[in-house]
């Protein structure tokens, strides 16, 4: 599918559930988010039915979200049958990593590729502290556990909060150095929860150049991902920066949402949403819809202009 700015979407993000087992602070209120209806939410076989329709429409890269994708009970099965699916050649799915270790090999054998791993800072304490409540340890295991059955390569997805993270900056860059993972920082987004605390704690992602001199860039292979990449010479991994605030990557966009109550989200900076669900439990025809729908793409966020969107990330999935 090509939208109205000659962009070719060929990504889709699939968000399984709202539900988290952590609450971070920057994505969650710490008392969760108001339950959606059961009816509401899409079944898994109402997933694999839309998912079908994007695929036959040219999507090729498919990534499962959530809220934490793998609290979703029957989600090994989902993955099953989207991993069948021929025409789909990059299959991830991002995670705080809390569960890998439980799941991580019956995942790979379902059929996923890959998978990105949400952790903002190596300190025990600071975990617990900033998603109220979880345990660092179950994520370092499921890292280890998803490199040995080779969801590979594994991403590390950490989002830079200033007076929280930014003294361990180095220490996740080091940890490319020896290790075949490759960590990004995103810069934090003003989202929900984030609005307003993200003015005084955003750090934009060049801090991490500040900090390590030796960062060589990496040739882009994907203009469309939203991370540059650099390098620290003879590291076996790479560092990403995820900058969308401050040098946004909508030009080069490829991508669309759903959520888990059956919205297409033509851009996660974007109130506007699409109904799949009722067309698709009437019957109509989805297609039809879907290519509709992909000719209203917005150009880019306007987040400069403070156009803020009303969802939380963890009912998006980042
Ligand atoms: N503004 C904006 N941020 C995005 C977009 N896609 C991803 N991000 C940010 O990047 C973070 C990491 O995304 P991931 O879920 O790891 O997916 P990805 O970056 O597409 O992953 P790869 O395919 O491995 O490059 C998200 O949580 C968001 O914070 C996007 O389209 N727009
Ligand atoms: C919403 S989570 C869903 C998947 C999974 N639970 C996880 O944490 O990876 C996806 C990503 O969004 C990121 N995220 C959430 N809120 C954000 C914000 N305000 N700005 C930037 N990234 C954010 C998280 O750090 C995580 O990497
Ligand atoms: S970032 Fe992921 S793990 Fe943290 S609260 Fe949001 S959905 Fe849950
Ligand atoms: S902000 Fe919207 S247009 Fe820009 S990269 Fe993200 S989804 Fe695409």
């Amino acid at each position: 599918m090509i939208d109205l700015y000659k962009r070719k979407i060929n990504y889709l993000r699939i968000s399984v559930t709202d539900l988290c087992n952590l609450r971070c602070k920057y994505c969650m209120p710490k008392k969760g988010i108001k339950k959606i209806d059961h009816s509401e939410i899409l079944r898994l076989e109402e997933i694999e039915e839309i998912t079908k329709v994007f695929v036959e429409l040219g999507i090729d890269k498919i990534r499962i979200t959530g809220g934490e994708p793998l609290v979703r009970r029957g989600i090994i099965n989902l993955i099953e049958k989207i991993g069948k699916m021929d025409k789909v050649r990059d299959f991830a799915l991002t995670t705080n990593g809390t569960l890998l270790k439980k799941y991580a090999k019956d995942l790979k054998m379902a059929g996923l590729n890959r998978v990105n791993i949400s952790v903002d800072t190596l300190n025990v304490q600071k975990y617990r502290e900033i998603t109220r409540g979880g345990n660092l340890k179950d994520v370092i295991e499921g890292i280890c556990e998803a490199k040995k059955v080779g969801l590979t390569p594994v991403k590390i997805n950490t989002v830079l909060i200033g007076g929280f993270n930014e003294d361990e900056i180095c220490d996740f860059v080091n940890l490319t150095k020896n290790e075949e993972i490759d960590v990004r920082f995103i810069e934090l987004m003003p989202i929900g929860e984030a609005k307003d605390w993200s003015i005084d704690k955003f750090i934009p992602s060049s801090k991490v150049l500040e900090k390590i001199n030796d960062l060589k860039e990496v040739k882009k292979n994907d203009l469309s991902s939203p991370a540059d990449y650099y390098k620290i010479p003879n590291s076996k991994g790479k560092v990403g920066l995820i900058n969308p605030i401050s040098c946004k990557f909508c030009e080069n966009c490829n991508r669309v949402r759903i959520t888990c109550d059956g919205k297409l989200k033509l851009c996660l900076h974007s109130d506007e949403e699409i109904d799949l669900k009722t067309p698709l439990r009437k019957g109509e025809n989805l297609k039809e819809i879907i290519i509709n729908a992909i000719n209203k793409k917005p150009k880019s966020h306007h987040l400069e202009d403070g156009e803020h969107i009303k969802r939380n990330m963890v009912a998006i999935g980042g």
